[in-house]
C-alpha cells in the first residue's frame, strides 16, 4: 500500500483544532470576531460544539486571541458542551497559519486524525465534518470539504491604486474550481510535517499538504460551513440559526 493510502486503525482517535485568534477586520469594529454573539451565543461557542458534535471527536483545542487565552477558558466553561469531549486552550499568533500550529504544538501523544476548523465557520454541521473524518480513516492524507462556485472567476493583474480598474489575465473554467471550507481533515503526521516544513505564507493547511507533492481530496462541503466575514455574513448566520430553532420545533 503506497504511504498516500494507509487507512487509519479502527479507534483512531481525532482532535480538532479551531483557530480563533483573529481580530476580524473585515467584519468591522468590535471584539475579535470569535466573540461576537450569534444569537446572543460566541461564535465560537457554536464552532466548538459543531466540532463536538461528532462523536469522533474526543478532543478540541482552541487558539484564542493572544491576550484572551483566561477570556476564552471561561467563556467555555460557562457553555455546556458534550462531557465526551476535552477541551484546551492556548493563545494564538499574528497570522492563522501561526496560530494553527501553536494548536497543534498543543495535541498530546496520541492523537492520529487532526481537523482544523475555523471559529469563523461555526454552522458546519455534523455530517459535513463526519464525512470528512471518514475519509482520511479511509486512508486519504489530507481532506478538505468545498462547493462549486457559483460565480464565474477571473484573475486578474491587481490594481495598486484601490478603486482603479484591473486588467483581466484570465478566466479558469468554472467547472474545475472549488470553494474550500473547513473542517479540513488530516493524518496526524501529514499535518505535522507540513506546518514544519512550509514557510510561505498560505491561506490553508491544505495547501501546505500540497506544497509537499501529497495528495489532497475534496469530499462535499456544505452551504451552512458558509465563513462569518463581512458584515452580511451575520445576517445569515442568525438566519440559518433562525430556521434551525423552526425546523427542530422550538
Ligand atoms: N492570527 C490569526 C488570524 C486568524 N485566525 C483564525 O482563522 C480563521 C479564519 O480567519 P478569518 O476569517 O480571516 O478571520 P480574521 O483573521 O479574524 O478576519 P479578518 O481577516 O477580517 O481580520 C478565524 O477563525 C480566525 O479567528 C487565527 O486563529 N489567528
Ligand atoms: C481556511 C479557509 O477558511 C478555507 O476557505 C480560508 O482560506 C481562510 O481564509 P481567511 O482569509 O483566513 O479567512
Amino acid at each position: 500500500m503506497s504511504d498516500e493510502s494507509r487507512p487509519t486503525p479502527p479507534g483512531a482517535r481525532t482532535a480538532a483544532v479551531i483557530p480563533a485568534a483573529g481580530r476580524g477586520v473585515r467584519l468591522g469594529p468590535g471584539a475579535p470576531k470569535a466573540l461576537r454573539a450569534l444569537n446572543g451565543t460566541p461564535m465560537l461557542v457554536h464552532a466548538v460544539r459543531a466540532m463536538a458534535a461528532s462523536r469522533a471527536v474526543s478532543l478540541v483545542v482552541v487558539v484564542a486571541p493572544p491576550d484572551g487565552a483566561a477570556e476564552v477558558k471561561a467563556l467555555l466553561d460557562t457553555h455546556a458542551l458534550p462531557e465526551r469531549t476535552d477541551f484546551l486552550v492556548v493563545p494564538g499568533g499574528e497570522s492563522r497559519q501561526e496560530s494553527v500550529k501553536l494548536g497543534l504544538d498543543a495535541l498530546p501523544p496520541g492523537i492520529d486524525i487532526v481537523l482544523v476548523h475555523d471559529a469563523a465557520r461555526p454552522l458546519v454541521p455534523v455530517d459535513t465534518v463526519d464525512a470528512v473524518i471518514e475519509a482520511v480513516r479511509d486512508g486519504a492524507q489530507a481532506v478538505v470539504p468545498a462547493l462549486p462556485l457559483a460565480d464565474t472567476v477571473k484573475e486578474v493583474e491587481p490594481a495598486t491604486t484601490p478603486g482603479e480598474p484591473e486588467p483581466v489575465l484570465a478566466t479558469p473554467e468554472r467547472a474545475r474550481l472549488r470553494a474550500v471550507q473547513t473542517p479540513q481533515g488530516f493524518a496526524i503526521d501529514t499535518l505535522l510535517r507540513a506546518h514544519e516544513t512550509v514557510t510561505d505564507n498560505v491561506t490553508d493547511d491544505a495547501s501546505m499538504v500540497e506544497q509537499l507533492g501529497l495528495r489532497v481530496v475534496v469530499v462535499p462541503g456544505h452551504e451552512e460551513a458558509f465563513k462569518v466575514t463581512r458584515p452580511l455574513d451575520l445576517v445569515l448566520a442568525e438566519a440559518v440559526l433562525a430556521r434551525r430553532r423552526l425546523n427542530d420545533g422550538f
